[in-house]
């Protein structure tokens, strides 16, 4: 049986609840002692909580200091305030503060069970989902459900168990190595070392003995002889971060080796053998690159024998609230504050926002408004976006272009909002199907189109 705690200083409500609930198994508490007992030893679902207790039953401060207590202690208990009926404005406080629902006095069985009924509800189905998030993630650490997302870890799967070269190609932040690293995890080599390095981060003198390791005596400082990158990779999967950034010498090297499959380390005579797999990234046009000849084309073909293109988040229409919630959920468990969820205010930021920084940059604003939020719902202001700018560095000044980009945006924004729904999209936007159907075919919103969810 589901469990109820009711906590309230009548006792004649009490009795009144505990004989007509009988659906529940109903624990009682009458002030702030005894419900933050019952709630640490019955951690129930669903609380009922009257805002008017002791020391002073005349205001709701009492009830409200409860109420934050219960939800810094288990976040996604639902509590009903039930409270007088000249006292709404403490009932919308409470609202405000987190709590899932309010009742106003006196108290009716029929309603109060409804009440009751779809919070239980609602309790378990968050959990189900939390747990089948919980599931997804273990299988799978890309997060996403656009369509560009879907079709990417589709090919995700289809060759990560296989020796095919990938190149990942992508800004900064969208995912490059999340991308590398699941398929390295989903292929037989997963038992074996992932190792990552980013070409652009190390100075091209030091780039060849990172990689290719070198013997004692080889340069001045090489004290001992010591392995490289690819040598420490044997057996698993060498992520190359940034190979557009590989000098042209280097490149060379790394292309005798893949041929080779065996490696000399750097004042080393030894032919090593290595046995790994090669997966690179990049933000460069690696074709343009080939084409001004500062990318060897022999080695740009080894290396992407299937390119996956990972879009920026703002293609990826919804991802965007399903990453942020995902963040979200991380950090306010690492961080022990019950943040609740997004406020309306703060999805709409988010879904206008141009992310320049892409997925990293979400990461980081949700960490942070997590950090500096003082209420239970984290709003636009808590993630402090500069809307006004665009987010990046791409305005445009044409009058028709900045109403056209405008529209499309909106057009896409209302979609997500209407849960993919057309005929709600319209409604939301104030025009007509027929007018929504002529504005996604001249933007050319062919996704939209096809992911109509009809309702
Ligand atoms: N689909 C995703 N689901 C969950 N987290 C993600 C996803 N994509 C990226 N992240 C997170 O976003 C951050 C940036 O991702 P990552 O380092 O893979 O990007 P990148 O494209 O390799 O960036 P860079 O080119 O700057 O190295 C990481 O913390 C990563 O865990």
């Amino acid at each position: 049986m589901e469990k109820l705690l009711v906590i309230d200083d009548d006792l004649g409500i009490q009795k009144q609840l505990k004989w007509g609930l009988t659906d529940y198994e109903t624990v009682f508490a009458q002030d702030r002692q005894s419900a933050i007992a019952q709630l640490r030893l019955h951690e129930p679902k669903v609380v009922t909580l009257d805002l008017g207790l002791p020391p002073d039953a005349s205001n709701a401060t009492e009830g409200l200091a409860i109420l934050e207590q219960i939800l810094s202690l288990l976040p996604d208990t639902k509590v009903i305030v039930v409270t007088g009926n000249s006292d709404q404005e403490s009932a919308l406080k409470a609202i405000a503060l987190g709590a899932y629902d309010y009742y106003l006095k006196p108290i009716e069985l029929p309603t109060i069970s409804v009440i009751l009924e779809r919070a239980f509800y609602l309790v378990n189905l968050e959990r189900e989902l939390t747990a089948l998030e919980q599931r997804h993630s273990q299988d799978s650490d890309i997060i996403g459900s656009s369509e560009a997302i879907l079709k990417a870890r589709q090919i995700v799967d289809k060759v990560a168990d296989t020796e095919i070269s990938v190149l990942l190609l992508g800004q900064s932040g969208t995912g490059k190595e999340v991308f590398a690293r699941t398929l390295h995890k989903k292929s037989a080599r997963a038992e074996g070392p992932f190792i990552a390095i980013n070409c652009a981060s190390i100075p091209e003198n030091l780039l060849e003995s990172e990689l290719f390791g070198y013997e004692k005596g080889a340069f001045t400082g090489a004290v001992k002889t010591t392995a490289g990158k690819i040598e420490h990779a044997d057996g698993g999967t060498l992520f190359l971060d940034e190979i557009g950034d590989m000098p042209l010498p280097l490149q060379a090297k790394m292309l005798r080796f893949l041929q080779e499959r065996t490696i000399e380390r750097v004042g080393g005579r030894k032919e090593i053998p290595v046995d790994i797999r090669v997966v690179c990234a990049t933000h460069r046009d690696i074709p343009e690159m080939v084409a001004n000849e500062a990318f060897r084309e022999d080695l740009y073909y080894r290396l992407s024998e299937i390119t996956l293109k990972i879009p920026p988040l703002k293609d990826r229409d919804k991802d965007t609230l399903l990453l942020a919630k995902h963040f979200l959920n991380s950090y306010s468990r690492q961080l022990n504050k019950p943040c609740r969820g997004l406020a309306d205010d703060a999805k709409q930021a988010l879904l206008e926002y141009a992310w320049p920084g892409n997925i990293r940059e979400l990461q980081n604003k949700i960490k942070s408004a997590v950090v500096m939020a003082d209420k239970p719902f984290i709003g636009a202001d808590d993630l402090m976006l500069n809307l006004s700018g665009g987010g990046g560095p791409a305005e445009v000044f044409n009058l028709r272009q900045v109403r056209e980009t405008a529209e499309s945006n909106a057009i896409r924004r209302a979609f997500v909002q209407a849960d993919s729904n057309l005929s709600r999209t319209a409604e939301l936007l104030g025009i007509t199907r027929p007018t929504l159907y002529a504005l996604i075919d001249k933007y050319g919103l062919s996704d939209i189109k096809s992911n109509n969810q009809v309702n």
